[in-house]
């Protein structure tokens, strides 16, 4: 019989999980699954415990059930092993951007569907270091807003918060002068910020990275290079609409593999995996191909033969 160990946050998004637990166990259940649920606690690293045990036990199934900051833990526990378990993830979160980009829904009796059905897919993920990141690497101007902003205020207002806080922060924002390689290619210069993206889900701006793909072995990158106040607002408007890229201010590429240094020994630029802090610089991302299989809609291949046949 089939096994699967379920990680879940019972106090994400609205404790919506906690709440589902029989349902979920039920469902897996049914579906030929032996299941076991292992709640998280605050403990950092909990998570990632959680599902390294799980592989070492032979599950064949894991579930990140939780917002991404659960789906972070999981992957980081289970990304180093040579034999990973089948991945799975219930989105309960406040952001639910990896959840997003994949087109899982937060509605839990289709996110159970797609658990017991056997649509599978590999998925690229991004390694920084010794870490693992599944949506987005960044660092510079307003990266750190994701631990910056209020849980309260997020659950007042939502995404705007996250705007209420840029605006706060924008006068703040300075240049760091930097050294980048990628696949080969050189940028020096000072930037404002760069981020190294893995989907196209991202802070819920769904198209600052336009062409990231979870499967094609490569990450989005985009720079934006030193600007005036009035240029870096003039960027984050036209990010909003997807028409930051052709921006003379913004550098854009594809890249497998990143490597990124501070040129002056003094400054710092902090960086930020999946809106949890990353560490600081100097860093080398690469993106690992097909790193994991993992249980996806169905409705998947639908959308992408749409997006090629609008691509051609
Ligand atoms: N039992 C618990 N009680 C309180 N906090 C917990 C518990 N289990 C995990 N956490 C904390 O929850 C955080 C991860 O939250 P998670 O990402 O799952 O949901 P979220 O913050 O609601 O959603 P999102 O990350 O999508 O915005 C971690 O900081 C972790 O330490």
């Amino acid at each position: 019989m089939k096994t699967a160990r379920l990680i879940y946050n019972p106090t994400s998004g609205r404790e919506q999980i906690r709440k589902n637990l029989a349902y979920v166990m039920e469902r897996l259940e049914k579906a030929g699954y032996e299941t076991s649920a292992h709640a998280t606690t605050p403990e950092e690293g909990c998570a990632k415990r959680a599902a390294r045990r799980a592989a070492e036990r032979g599950y064949d199934l894991v579930i990140a059930a939780g917002g991404d900051g659960t789906i972070f833990e999981v992957v980081n526990g289970l990304a180093e092993l040579d034999d990973r378990p089948m991945l799975g993830i219930i989105p309960a979160g406040t952001t639910n951007d990896f959840a997003r980009a994949l087109g899982i829904s937060k509605d839990i009796t289709k996110a159970c569907d797609v658990l017991c059905g056997d649509h599978i897919e590999p998925i690229d993920i991004g390694k920084m270091n010794d870490k693992y990141f599944i949506n987005i690497a960044a660092a510079g101007a307003l990266t750190e807003l994701t631990y910056e902003v209020p849980i309260k205020l997020k659950t007042l207002v939502g995404q705007l918060a996250y705007y209420i806080k840029g605006l706060e922060k924008l006068p703040q924002i300075s240049p760091t002068s930097v050294r980048i390689e990628y696949d080969g290619k050189l940028f020096e210069g000072d930037i404002m910020m760069f981020l190294i993206a893995n989907t196209n889900s991202v802070g819920g701006f769904e198209k600052l990275a336009p062409r990231a793909s979870l499967q094609d072995g490569m990450f989005d990158f985009l720079i934006v290079k030193k600007t005036t106040f009035t240029e870096f607002i003039q960027v984050a408007g036209l990010a909003l609409r997807g028409e930051h890229i052709n921006h003379p201010k913004v550098m854009y590429a594809q890249a497998n593999r990143v490597k990124v240094e501070v040129l002056d020994g003094e400054a710092e630029m902090k960086l930020n995996l999946d809106g949890e802090r990353g560490g600081s610089l100097p860093a080398e991302f690469v993106n690992l191909y097909h790193h994991f299989q993992m249980l996806t809609p169905v409705e998947r291949d639908k959308k992408k033969l749409e997006n090629a046949e609008t691509d051609h």
